[in-house]
């Protein structure tokens, strides 16, 4: 039974090695990642940093080598292939990269859309069909097949389709990989309202630093871990005006491991090994060549 306190995506530790011909891939190396429903998050990352992997795990389509990934209280690790097509019909919605594999090319943006609704037996679905299209903003496109719209439209009717079975968690693959960047802004902007109308736990996987605009909370994934942390809220400043603030976090695993940004490493010439300090409400980390003044006194 799932409460509200529980995560909706849940890994811990996640390790996924790919083998072959002599040489060996560590796609994940100890990935965490929580996700609490009804929260949009973005994992960005360079090109190999392990998202695509990331995203083939949550969506039961592989397995890891190590570690626990859980949805919706679904431990994706135990299903067996009856659950596993369950999960994928029932409790997540996937948004691809690639139209064809999100809408069939010879059926209209409404036939799409209910299609979801026919296999799971749901009567009725005209109105469903009629809500999610006007919410996602494609009601113009109800009638017209993926050929006859555009590519953001063509996302923006992809989300409608991964709705329709009215999914806990919604899981984007480079929704915005082929389109510019106005396009990308109307995909990004559909999916936050949706997020915020119906509450719909959202993760997009991504290389596209635009998307860290219109979510509150960027994971940066990075040589198969999760890195750093962007959380965005607004404030008020002291005239009484909203503004944007964003604060950076590192993120630490559950015994303390924690990446230093690269720039940061790079700026103190940082390498092999660091000095660590604990003081009373910080830890400070210091080129290994760094004396404190009571060492120097010694
Ligand atoms: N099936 C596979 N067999 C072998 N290696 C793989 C496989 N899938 C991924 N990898 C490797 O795992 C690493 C992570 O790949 P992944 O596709 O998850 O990265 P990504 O961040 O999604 O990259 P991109 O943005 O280019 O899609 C890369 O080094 C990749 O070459």
């Amino acid at each position: 039974m799932m409460t509200s306190t529980q995560p909706h995506i849940l890994c811990e530790d996640v390790v996924r090695i790919f083998k072959g011909e002599g040489i060996e891939v560590q796609a994940l190396q100890g990935l965490n990642l929580t996700v609490m429903p009804g929260e949009m998050t973005a994992v960005v990352g360079a090109s190999g940093s392990g998202k695509s992997t990331l995203l083939t795990i949550l969506s039961g389509l592989d397995r890891p080598t190590a570690g626990k990934a859980q949805v919706a209280g679904v431990d994706l690790l135990g299903l067996s292939r009856r659950e596993r097509s369950r999960y994928q019909r029932e409790t997540v919605g996937f948004i691809w990269q690639q139209t064809p594999r999100n809408l069939l090319p010879y059926l209209t943006a409404a036939e799409n859309a209910a299609l979801p609704l026919a296999i799971t037996g749901r009567r009725n679905p005209d109105a469903r069909v009629t809500e999610l299209l006007e919410l996602t903003g494609v009601a113009h496109c109800r009638d017209r097949r993926p050929g006859e719209m555009s590519g953001g439209e063509q996302q923006r009717v992809a989300l409608a389709v991964a709705l329709s079975n009215q999914p806990k968690v919604i899981l984007a693959d480079e929704p915005t990989g082929e389109l510019d960047e106005r396009t990308s802004a109307e995909v990004l902007e559909a999916m936050r309202r949706v997020n915020e109308e119906l509450g719909t736990t959202t993760l997009i996987v991504t290389h596209d630093p635009t998307v860290s605009g219109h979510v509150k909370r960027t994971v940066q994934i990075r040589d198969g871990r999760c890195s750093t942390e962007t959380l965005r809220r607004t404030g008020l400043n002291n005239d009484g005006d909203e503004h944007l603030i964003a604060e950076e976090f590192a993120v630490i695993d559950r015994v303390g491991r924690l990446q230093l940004p690269q720039e940061f490493m790079e700026s103190l010439d940082m390498k092999d090994r660091v000095r660590l300090g604990l003081e009373p409400d910080h830890v400070r980390v210091t080129p290994a060549d760094t004396r404190t003044d009571s060492e120097e006194a010694r």
